[in-house]
């Protein structure tokens, strides 16, 4: 009874701090990444950020059978799954009973290719995603380059490609398919056939997984001391995904007026990158770790019975260096992803199901169990709270807290086109994000958008939050402000292009002949959602852009960008075609992009008098020189 009490005590003191804190938007008195570190029961703060060192990146000390896995991640996920591999080959280690030497699986990113030593190697297995466009991810540009133009044989090497997507976009797995096919052109061995996932499917990865594991045993392997310094192959000084840069929001704008539930809601976000070291080019993207809603982390707490205080290990991912124990509250708020769920924790749940509890109430419950596609639709339309909300009433979970932390995904950090040139200001990175706010169909509850939530409702101006730069190369203004360019950019793809007109502006200031530059926007409303809407008309009066704007509910019929484009095809044919300009398009991948796409083959096949598989594969081959870049991605 009496440790009932004290414990009850404790949760309620920690529960207390917690919105005390919580209440200034910051939860963190000096808001740095350190201040949450328990040491000997105390917090420390502000502390001097060591070497990280993981259990991926140590060194062999002993002779093993090498393994190799690259992995290509533009939002963590392969690196996940790169993990994941790593860990079950290590786990194989200790629990075969018929292996007396280990393997030893190495786990790099593709950035690091160069120091592979390819004669060394005899099972190589590569996790890549697919990016942009269907373009390799950023850090695995050189790797994928490598593979494309050298072509040394290699059929000593034994080698299988795990290749992630999205369907939903056109060029789906692409690189993974590529990578499968340069290894198969150097004769390489495959020991699996390219595998693609879908959506982070893990009912694909898994079996994939065990695939791996079970060949393995049946490759010969030299057993030998490993070429490989793992510990070497560091993240370098300067910030990173890995070591982001702690900064101040400096600005926090909305750029849209709401008046109605329908209303979009998009805010402008100025960032003090000063003194950290950070460069970017226009084009590229501001990568933020978000906080998690603490009323989120506490109300799955509760339904745990775990008391937030109670200190454990952070997850090897986090981007603190220092790997002393935090608050469990904190570990869940900054390192764990609550929205999506890991088919693991439905498991664990489905171990803990009660049976006597099946009732006619409860029966839909135990029916998602029933079959994989009924467990991957439920997976879909939830997020952890709900999950666990759900199943309160049926199971009698009694789950460590490193158990239920084992069950949950890492929280990735999310991306934002910088809408700011480094010309105007290297120490201001702005970003221009739309609140993501709905109502889930499935369920009937209010959800957001983790980062816009977080950036709009609970960083308050002059907290500090942690963010890198992720480049984009193949998003860029040509040298030569002279040649003709046309941004199609609706709603918040206008992002980027607010940097690049900013650099045309400057380029006239400093009296250089600036090319035609115009700029297609769309959004509902004039009145509402015209974002920029004083700098761009500036613009347009003072000459530096050709303005476009298509506000599709201000009248009956809809208009969309697509649609000014049809009605310019003329001029725009001849910008395209005779003063070769480049197109750039910025925004929803699933619609736009397409509708912009087509807009432009109608416009080739009318005003060029191009057949229809001559338009594409002019735009094909536009798209191959450069000419017609996109930054697109679905919601
Ligand atoms: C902006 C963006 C662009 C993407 N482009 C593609 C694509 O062209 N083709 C594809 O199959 N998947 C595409 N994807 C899906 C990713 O490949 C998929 O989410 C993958 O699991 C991400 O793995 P990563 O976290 O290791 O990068 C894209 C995802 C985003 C966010």
């Amino acid at each position: 009874m009496i440790e009932w009490v004290i414990g009850f005590l404790a949760v309620m003191i920690g529960y207390i701090t917690f919105l005390i804190r919580s209440s200034s938007g910051s939860h963190f008195e000096d808001n740095s990444i350190d201040a949450f570190i328990i040491k000997d029961g105390k917090e420390i703060g502000n502390k001097q950020q060591g070497t990280k060192k993981d259990k991926y990146r140590r060194n062999y000390t002993s002779e093993g059978r090498q393994i190799l896995i690259i992995y290509g991640t533009e939002y963590g996920f392969s690196e996940e799954v790169a993990r994941n591999l790593h860990d079950r080959i290590t786990s194989f280690n200790s629990t075969s009973g018929t292996l007396n030497v280990e393997f030893q699986p190495r786990t790099i990113n593709a950035k690091h290719y160069s120091s592979i030593v390819w004669d060394q190697e005899t099972v190589c297995i590569v996790i890549i995603s697919t990016s942009g466009d269907g373009v390799p991810p950023t850090d695995a540009r050189d790797f994928y380059e490598f593979l494309s133009k050298s072509s040394p044989n290699m059929s000593h090497l034994k080698f299988c490609v795990l290749a992630l997507g999205d369907s939903n976009y056109p060029q789906y797995c692409k690189t993974g398919k590529v990578v499968n096919q340069r290894f198969l052109d150097m004769s390489c061995n495959p020991i699996l056939q390219c595998e693609l996932v879908d959506s982070e499917d893990w009912n694909v990865i898994n079996p994939w997984i065990d695939k791996v594991i079970n060949l393995l045993p049946n490759i010969e392997i030299e057993v030998k001391m490993d070429y490989l310094d793992l510990e070497g192959l560091g993240e370098g000084e300067g910030h990173s995904r890995n070591n982001p840069f702690m900064a101040k929001l400096k600005v926090k704008k909305q750029l849209t007026v709401l008046d109605d539930t329908e209303d979009r809601e998009t805010i402008h976000c100025e960032f003090d990158i000063a003194d950290s070291g950070l460069t970017w080019t226009s084009g590229d993207a501001l990568g933020i770790y978000p906080d998690n809603h603490p009323i989120y982390v506490d109300n799955i707490l509760s339904l745990l019975g775990i008391n937030g205080t109670v200190c454990v290990d952070p997850p090897v991912w986090a981007y603190i260096t220092d790997k002393d124990k935090i608050r469990i509250m904190m570990a869940l708020m900054k390192f764990y992803d609550l929205k999506h769920v890991k088919p693991e924790l439905l498991y664990e749940i489905k171990a803990s199901l009660s049976e006597s509890l099946r009732s006619a109430e409860y029966e839909h419950l135990f029916e998602i169990f029933e079959s994989d596609d009924a467990l991957v639709q439920y997976i879909k339309t939830r997020e952890v709270m709900d999950v666990l909300e759900e199943f309160s009433a049926v199971m009698s979970i009694d789950m460590t807290p490193e158990k239920f932390l084992s069950l949950l995904k890492p929280l990735q950090p999310r991306y934002y086109s910088i809408s700011s040139s480094p010309l105007i200001d290297p120490n201001t990175a702005c970003i221009t994000a739309a609140v993501v706010r709905y109502k889930s169909e499935e369920i009937q509850k209010k959800k957001e958008g983790v980062t816009t939530a977080y950036l709009q409702d609970r960083l308050v101006v002059m907290d500090t939050c942690p963010v890198f730069i992720s480049r984009n190369p193949d998003f860029r203004l040509p040298s030569n402000h002279e040649i003709p360019i046309i941004l199609i950019g609706p709603g918040t793809g206008l992002a980027p292009f607010r940097a690049f007109i900013q650099e045309r502006e400057m380029a006239v200031e400093h009296e250089s002949v600036i090319g035609p530059t115009l700029l297609y926007f769309g959004c509902r409303h004039k009145e509402k959602d015209f974002l920029y809407r004083n700098e761009l008309e500036t613009w347009h009066r003072k000459g530096i852009i050709q303005l476009r704007t298509a506000f599709s509910r201000d009248q009956d019929r809809k208009v969309y960008v697509q649609d000014l484009l049809l009605e310019d095809g003329n001029k725009l044919w001849h910008l395209i075609y005779q003063n070769e300009g480049i197109i750039y398009v910025c925004g929803d991948a699933r619609r736009m992009a397409h509708d912009v796409h087509y807009a432009l083959l109608e416009i080739a096949q009318v005003q060029g008098h191009l057949s229809e598989t001559d338009a594409t594969k002019y735009f094909y081959e536009l798209e191959q020189e450069g000419r017609y870049q996109k930054d697109v991605w679905v919601t």
